[in-house]
């Protein structure tokens, strides 16, 4: 890897200042594409905001449309990253990390698109997408990458029916299965989840990125593409955690992407209250669009809508059976806006304590996919060798474990070797999503 100075032992973070390298493409091609088909979005949704809003709808398009151009220009001629100007509950936060992150550059002077931190321009420019709605009050609630999630959820139909089929067969023999058929089911769930995290709408830059076929046909092709698998400290962590006299303990779910991967999150978090394992579930969710394909609340409840309403008669048990979770409090939905700031998250304790603690009351957190990766381990040129433990650098407020598809010059906890023969067999491993990762970390190992 291209590993670049370190301070303190802590190599510092991608950045698209090396030339070629993935975050340099991102930054040059896909970040611009993006954009372009965001623009393109508000564009022929122009009608709609007429017919709502009349001529203030057509002003707020025409507004809109300006700032995202401009901000494509910021990125293609790698300008200072700007201030933020709303009044959004963030933007103060937002603020004071770019004054803390100019310090940093020291003479380098200000943090711009190909200079500064990889993580900290990609999730700033999601940020921006924000800001120009947000200026814009006819259109402020409007979700602009609401399209592609909609289409992705739809296209994954078949997929989802195989799934909740599945779920059925499962729940429906629950009582006589023993604990070992309870781990393989669970291994499974498990699997179906992390590999849900292929298809996500960012990597592709918003191209159609599905589950077209049952995900449990292929689970045990996959598996020779799991890299680190951690799933028995997982399992074991569930059973330990288990109380005489309390039924289940609490499972938190970092969610990533709306479409079959939050399908195949649920169906996991369904099967751990249906089999007793877990008592509650809470699902954690970004507060504004993200990365394209990033769940929110809005997508989370048209999901179990959605499911609700498919006319198949084990997927829409299934939706009624997460509407009632809800209603009863087993499942919940929360956001937070740390989960939309560019922060590592080391930083989780001293810059959001209030989540830190939340996260704390459980007995397991997943966080789901290659973004919350990232933040894991600071998006940080670490050696592959490095534990997952040390790139953490202190995060742990609960057992924790990563459910990741290698989508990012990023990977630790590797076996010594592994890395380089990857390397040499598929030069892209780090980024093609074919690869994956179950990676588990608890703060009790530590003391
Ligand atoms: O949905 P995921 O798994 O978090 O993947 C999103 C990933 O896609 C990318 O946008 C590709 O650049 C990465 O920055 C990001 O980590």
């Amino acid at each position: 890897m291209a590993a670049d100075l370190t301070v303190n032992g802590v190599p510092s973070p991608l950045s698209a200042k090396v030339v070629g390298s993935f975050a340099y493409l991102t930054i040059r091609d896909r970040l611009p594409t993006i954009l372009t088909k965001v623009i393109d979005t508000i564009h022929r949704t122009k009608n709609t905001f007429f017919e709502e809003y009349g001529e203030e709808g057509i002003q707020a398009e025409k507004q809109t449309i300006s700032l995202l151009s401009k901000l494509r220009n910021e990125v293609q001629t790698d300008k200072p990253l700007l201030a933020l100007t709303d009044d959004l509950q963030d933007t103060e936060t937002w603020n004071q990390y770019m004054q803390r992150h100019q310090g940093l550059q020291g003479d380098q002077g200000s943090v711009s698109w190909f200079k500064s931190a990889w993580l900290y321009v990609e999730c700033y420019m999601y940020r921006r997408i924000q800001e120009a709605v947000w200026l814009n009050p006819p259109i402020r609630d409007f979700d602009v990458f609401n399209e592609g999630k909609t289409q992705s959820f739809f296209e994954s139909q078949q997929a989802v029916m195989a799934l909740c089929t599945h779920l059925e067969e499962i729940n429906k023999s629950m009582e006589q299965l023993s604990r070992s058929q309870l781990l393989d089911n669970f291994n499974t769930l498990l699997l179906v989840s992390l590999w849900g995290n292929k298809c996500d709408l960012s990597i592709s830059a918003g191209q159609e990125n599905s589950q077209k076929t049952s995900p449990l046909d292929s689970l045990s092709s996959l598996q020779p593409f799991i890299l680190v698998d951690d799933s028995n400290m997982v399992w074991s962590t569930l059973i330990s955690a288990q109380r005489p006299g309390q039924s289940g303990v609490r499972v938190d779910i970092v969610l990533d992407n709306a479409g079959f991967e939050l399908v195949s999150d649920l169906v996991l978090a369904d099967f751990l209250v249906s089999s007793g394992l877990a008592r509650e579930i809470h699902f954690h969710g970004k507060s504004f669009p993200w990365f394209v394909s990033d769940v929110t609340v809005k997508d989370f409840h048209w999901t179990i809508q959605q499911t609700m309403a498919a006319n198949h008669k084990w997927m829409s048990k299934s939706g009624f059976q997460w509407k009632s979770y809800m209603k009863e409090g087993v499942w919940s939905y929360h956001d937070h806006p740390f989960w939309t700031q560019p922060h590592e998250f080391c930083d989780m304790a001293a810059d959001a304590s209030d989540l830190y603690t939340r996260l704390q009351g459980a007995d397991l957190v997943l966080f789901k996919g290659d973004l919350n990766y990232r933040k894991l381990t600071g998006d940080r040129y670490w050696d592959y060798t490095v534990s997952f433990d040390t790139a953490l650098r202190g995060f742990g407020p609960a057992p924790l474990c990563s459910l990741r598809t290698l989508k990012a010059n990023i990977q630790v906890g590797l076996q010594p070797g592994q890395g380089e023969k990857l390397t040499s067999q598929d030069p892209d491993w780090m980024t093609n999503g074919k690869y994956a990762v179950i990676q588990f970390h608890s703060p009790k190992s530590e003391q």
